[in-house]
């Protein structure tokens, strides 16, 4: 029979820990042509941590601290090739090197920067580029990765080419069909590598980076749109088909709905040129685009990525 006079000890569940959101600039020096590199790195380490949390013991604690002095240091001893190059290093250092560590997950988001040109001398003047941030997540167990990555805040439109129309109508539904309507949403997406073994060649992470963001454009520019879920599809299909590397890639696309302005109280015509831009509420479609026979692992929740 159990004791039931003392109720039993709360037990631990699944915990992490680490630095969060280090801000660490890379500049790179050929003569005076410098480059930089901007990221936004966190850590987090999980493994033997049961006795910090129970009693206190710090003795398998690598402190935060450390793992925000470690960014920086590899940023100077290794430099930063690319986002995923950068975290994937940084797995397996706390992996590999801390015994009570078993597991590591490193969140990267990278901010980009474009040369000013002008007429002076020296290559050494950048402005932000307005437009998405890079994103990577990488997770190590000590035998097998998981490098999932991608970019959120990119706007794009499509000032034609998109229509609406053909949908269920209750009686509720007052939207009128549209048969040429602006489309416009911001991109979040995130894509799966098919690489997770250090025997297997890893993927050229700028290349890759570079041209699946070429693929998503191409297929949101190109693609005649009946809905933004078709477009969505459009896009992950294309990038699923071009780059052998990507097994799986989910879409958050928030509908950024651009209405046309009655301007008939003016006794003006609105020839599909007036829109008032609303920002809420907006519709939002997601879904995920996998290659056939693979597993679909990002969670379906972006923000939880
Ligand atoms: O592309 C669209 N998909 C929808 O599901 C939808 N619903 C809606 O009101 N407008 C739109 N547009």
């Amino acid at each position: 029979m159990a004791d039931t006079s003392r109720p039993a000890r709360p037990v631990l569940g699944q915990n992490q820990y680490g630095k969060a959101e280090n801000r660490v600039v890379r500049i790179t020096r050929q003569g005076a042509t410098h480059h930089i590199k901007d990221l936004n790195v966190s850590v987090s380490l999980s493994g033997d941590m049961e006795d910090v949390h129970y009693s206190g013991s710090n003795a398998n604690v690598l402190p935060t601290d450390t793992t925000k002095n470690t960014v920086y240091a590899f940023a100077k001893e290794h430099g930063i090739e690319s986002a995923e190059q950068f975290g994937i290093h940084l797995a397996r250092h706390f992996v590999t090197s801390q015994e009570p560590i078993h597991r590591a997950r490193i969140r990267i988001e990278e901010y980009g920067w474009e040369r000013i040109e002008h007429g002076g001398e020296g290559a050494h003047s950048f402005a932000r580029t307005g437009q998405e941030t890079r994103l990577t997540q990488i997770t190590y167990d000590g035998t097998s990765w998981e490098v999932v990555s991608g970019l959120k805040d990119l706007v794009v439109l499509n000032s034609t080419d998109s229509e609406f129309w053909g949908y269920v109508k209750d009686k509720y539904t007052t939207l009128p069909e549209a048969h040429d309507r602006i489309l416009a949403t911001e991109v979040s997406a995130r894509w799966r590598f098919n690489w997770s073994d250090d025997t297997r060649p890893m993927p050229d992470w700028e290349t890759s980076y570079r041209e699946t963001r070429r693929h998503l454009l191409a297929a949101f520019a190109e693609t005649y749109s009946l809905s933004l879920q078709q477009t969505l599809y459009a896009m992950g299909s294309r990038i699923v088909e071009r780059r052998d590397e990507i097994d799986e890639v989910r879409f958050s696309l928030p509908n950024k709905h651009h209405f046309l302005v009655d301007l008939a109280p003016f006794g003006l015509k609105n020839d599909n040129e007036v829109y008032f831009a609303a920002d809420r509420p907006y519709g939002l479609i997601e879904a995920t685009v996998l290659r056939d026979g693979c597993e679909a692992r990002i969670p379906a929740d972006l923000t939880n990525l």
